[in-house]
């Protein structure tokens, strides 16, 4: 609160014994006007602070009443949808439902489509909800540099090659493609089965080409984020814009580009607004500097094929499951570190492990080394890998059984 300014000084008079008559009658005087001058201006003081007390009454007096609103009803999250002449409409979140609303009239200017507020009993918004950080920082993942480089990743060397030319190249060296006259690929989409690599893939290209790292979760946006997907996909979009050169990384886009389903329940129509946003922030992409675009999915069948025109994720890339040099590499990688004893061959190991995805074969390596562990011994051997096999396999085959109970 800022202090008001010292008062004026108290007049004093000083009257000298050696004046004579006259010159004390002025002296009176003076100090008679003066009086008068700051009798003045104590008065000016007074009526601007009357003024201010008046204004912070009324501040006070919204308050109370903003307070008894809040403490007489609960309120109940949603997110705006539209802002019509008719009035506000909103989502609930949770159940979905679309409301035709109003807002306060001390809110109505800061409303904006996409905001979270909160809403009474009888639906009026009572409140718009700061939480354009909150549900940023939670949906979006942001590194500065992951600690991923290429010789991490193992058995797919043809496709980090494929990445490192769709985005490092033009991250790192754009006046040559513009010399050249060729326009880099919009947007570069790996695809195949879970654990192999997909992830790592994107964190290290962003690491190699000192870009940031922002991964978003399709999943999460659908679930997690209800009501919120296309404002969360246009924040991914402008925080890239912020932090170039950056990767966006948007995995499992299938939960948020599939195939149109039949259903028409608002759920769909929700991802749908996800789905139209994204695609137009890639289409307004020409403009964007520094940024790459990546995505991921295990589905790969049931994708819209919207996603996939020009300008859009053009760049399919197939990242398999690792073959047994593969799973060698991947195995020797992941023991690097580990005190395994002399003479053991893990691609002997590797070739045994058919099927297996490069997630796999790594915890296949932690758990040879908890087999030496619980053997009191500091170094891994060939028995302990297959031990690790085995219980991986055992472990499998009971979750199929589970599965298969559960049908
Ligand atoms: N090719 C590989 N080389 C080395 N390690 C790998 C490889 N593939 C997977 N891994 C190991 O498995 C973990 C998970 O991999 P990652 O998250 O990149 O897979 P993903 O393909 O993105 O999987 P998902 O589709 O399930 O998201 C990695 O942290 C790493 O330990």
């Amino acid at each position: 609160m800022s202090h008001s300014p010292s008062l004026p000084d108290r007049p004093r008079l000083e009257l000298d014994p050696e004046m004579s008559e006259t010159e004390r009658l002025e002296a009176i005087r003076q100090h008679f006007r003066r009086i008068l001058q700051v009798n003045e201006e104590l008065e000016q003081r007074l009526d601007d602070a009357q003024g201010r007390r008046g204004e912070l009454k009324t501040d006070v007096d919204e308050l109370k009443r903003e307070n008894e609103v809040l403490k007489t009803s609960s309120l109940y999250i949603a997110s705006v949808e539209e802002i019509t002449d008719e009035g506000v409409v909103i989502k609930q979140h949770g159940n979905n439902q679309e409301v035709l609303t109003e807002a306060s009239t001390r809110l109505d200017e800061d409303l904006r489509p996409g905001d979270r507020v909160a809403i009474n009993d009888s639906f009026a918004v009572q409140q718009v909800l700061d939480d354009e950080t909150d549900s940023r920082a939670q949906a979006m993942e942001v590194t500065e540099s992951p600690d991923v480089e290429y010789a991490d990743i193992g058995g797919i060397d043809d496709q980090i090659r494929e990445v490192r030319e769709a985005v490092e190249d033009p991250l790192e060296n754009p006046e040559q493609f513009e010399a050249v006259g060729v326009e880099p690929p919009s947007g570069v989409l790996l695809h195949g089965p879970p654990g192999t690599g997909k992830t790592m893939l994107a964190k290290a290209v962003a690491n190699e080409s000192d870009a940031t790292f922002i991964k978003m979760a399709g999943s999460e946006l659908v679930r997690k984020f209800i009501g919120e997907g296309s404002r969360l996909v246009r924040d991914l979009f402008e925080l890239a814009a912020e932090r170039e050169p950056a990767v966006i990384f948007i995995d499992e886009i299938d939960a948020v580009a599939s195939k149109r389903t039949d259903s028409k329940t608002s759920g769909d129509a929700e991802v749908q607004r996800t789905m139209m946003q994204l695609l137009s922030e890639m289409d307004g992409f020409d403009d964007r500097g520094e940024v790459r675009i990546m995505a991921a999915t295990n589905r790969f069948d049931m994708l819209d094929e919207a996603i996939l025109r020009p300008g859009r994720f053009d760049r399919l890339i197939e990242v398999p499951e690792p073959d047994a040099e593969g799973r060698a590499r991947i195995l020797e990688i992941h023991t690097q570190h580990m005190n395994v004893a002399e003479g053991t061959d893990v691609s002997e190991v590797a070739a045994d492990l058919e099927g297996y995805s490069g997630a796999d074969v790594a915890s296949l390596a932690t758990e040879a080394g908890m087999f030496a562990i619980r053997d009191g011994r500091t170094e891994v051997t060939l028995d302990d890998f297959e031990a690790a096999r085995d219980k991986l396999q055992d472990a499998e085959q009971t979750e199929e059984r589970v599965i298969n109970y559960q049908y």
